[in-house]
Formats: structure tokens, C-alpha cells, sequence
């Protein structure tokens, strides 16, 4: 689960403070999707990014999975991104001499160095998720030998690597044609509910949720950094 509690968040503005986000609260629960929409500008990356504990409130507080992370050193907090949260970037940041398959093992062995038998449970997980997202078979492809859709698969496999109660999904679709990005936000809101996740979605378009989220999921809108109520927020 992850809360965001009262949040407020300034970036510095000439000799004042712009604020960017105000008193957002908002909780996705574990198995859910909470997709937030909105302008240009309205704050949705500050969120995101203060749910990452890459940002920190000015006041406020942001609990991931029971933790509360408002306060943790930056150490502390790199701890809780491994352990606790999985991030997808808006655009893929794979590199690009691994294949699929090494992306997502990395991410194991950012812990330390892995025992042989970590390597094979690695290699397993690495095996079972890239099949959950539909890239069975491309395991040994690198970035450029994927379309687009397949490297943004690969990056929500190597996010959930490590078993994240909580993943959190910046812009998925915005380098895709709607129905590449309608069969991602499916994935997303499928592997939400089959794993257990708390799935927190920025989009600026509307249209690739229509349909896709279930009464459990939660719409939330933002403008000028408050969260008003969407139009049709009724997830049907
Ligand atoms: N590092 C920064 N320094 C100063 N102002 C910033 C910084 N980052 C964002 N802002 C401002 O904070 C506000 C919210 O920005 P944010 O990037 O969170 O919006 P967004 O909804 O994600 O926008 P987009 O959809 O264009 O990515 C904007 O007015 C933006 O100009």
C-alpha cells in the first residue's frame, strides 16, 4: 500500500516558491490501480516522485507499505526504493548492451553479490516475468532488437523484479499508438491485481483507461496541484 498524507511540495521560484503539489492525499491499496490524470504541469510527476521518496514533501507525510519514509536518510530511502518500490520511467532506460533477460537480473544483484543459487532463483523470476508480460522467447533480444511496446515491457518486468509492494508508472504510453498503449495499461492493471501491487499510474491521456480499471481502482485527477474530482471518476 502506499499514502500519500496532506502533501505538499515548493520548488524554488526566483526569490519565491512555486508550490506544485498542495495538500494531496490520496492511498493506492495492494491489487489495486490508482491512475492520475491531468494538465501539463498540474503536478503529476512531483507526485509520483514524492511516492518514490526521490522527492521529499515540504509538509506532509508519504508511507509505503506500513513504512513511513517522510523522514528516512537518503540511504535508508534507496533501501526502501529497492526493497519496497518498483519505478517505470517514462522513457525506457534500458541499457543497451544487456539483453532482456540481463535487465532484469541486474536488478537482484543490486543487493550484493548473489550466491550461485540467488543466480538461478534470478534467473527463474527473470524467465517467469518476462513470459507475464508477453515477451516469452525474447529473453536474449536487446533493447534495439525490440519494438517499442516490447522495451516498455521489458522495463515493467524489471520493476517488479524484486517483488515491489508498490509500483509506481510515469506517462507508460506516451511513446506509443493508443493500442499499443491500451494493451500496456491491460498489462499494468492485470499484473496490479495477479501480484498483489499497489499501482500508482500517471497518464495525461484519458482515453487509454477507458474501460481498463475495475470498480476496485481509483481515477484521481489533478489541476494546479489539488486533486479535484475527474469527470465520470465512477470507475465502471
Ligand atoms: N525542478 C523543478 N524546479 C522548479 N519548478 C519545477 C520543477 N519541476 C517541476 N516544476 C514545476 O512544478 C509544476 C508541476 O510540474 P510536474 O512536472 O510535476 O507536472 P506534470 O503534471 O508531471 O507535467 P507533465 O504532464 O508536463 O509532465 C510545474 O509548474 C513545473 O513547472
Amino acid at each position: 500500500m502506499i499514502e500519500l498524507q496532506s502533501v505538499t511540495l515548493t520548488y524554488p521560484d526566483g526569490a519565491g516558491r512555486l508550490t506544485a503539489v498542495e495538500e494531496v492525499s490520496l492511498t493506492v491499496r495492494p491489487g489495486t490501480v490508482a491512475a492520475l490524470t491531468g494538465p501539463s504541469g498540474s503536478g503529476k510527476s512531483s507526485v509520483l516522485a514524492m511516492a518514490a521518496t526521490l522527492l521529499r514533501p515540504d509538509s506532509g507525510r508519504v508511507v509505503v507499505g506500513g513504512l513511513d519514509a517522510t523522514g528516512l536518510r537518503p540511504a535508508a530511502a534507496a533501501r526502501l526504493r529497492r526493497d519496497r518500490v518498483g519505478i517505470v520511467f517514462q522513457q525506457s532506460n534500458l541499457l543497451p548492451a544487456l539483453t532482456a533477460g540481463e535487465q532484469l537480473r541486474v536488478m537482484a544483484e543490486l543487493g550484493g553479490r548473489g550466491s550461485r543459487r540467488s543466480r538461478a532463483v534470478a534467473f527463474e523470476r527473470s524467465r517467469e516475468l518476462l513470459a507475464a508480460v508477453g515477451l516469452d522467447g525474447l529473453a536474449d533480444r536487446r533493447p534495439a532488437q525490440l519494438s517499442g511496446g516490447q522495451r516498455q515491457r521489458v522495463n515493467i518486468a524489471r520493476a517488479l523484479m524484486n517483488a515491489p509492494r508498490v509500483l509506481l508508472v510515469d506517462e507508460p504510453t506516451s511513446a506509443l499508438d493508443s493500442e499499443r498503449g491500451a494493451a500496456i495499461v491491460d498489462l499494468l492493471v492485470t499484473l496490479a491485481r495477479e501480484r498483489d501491487v499497489a499501482t500508482l499510474l500517471v497518464t495525461h491521456d484519458v482515453l487509454t483507461l477507458q474501460g481498463q480499471l475495475t470498480p476496485a481502482d481509483q481515477r484521481l485527477h489533478l489541476v494546479d496541484g489539488r486533486l479535484t474530482a475527474p469527470v465520470g471518476a465512477a470507475v465502471s
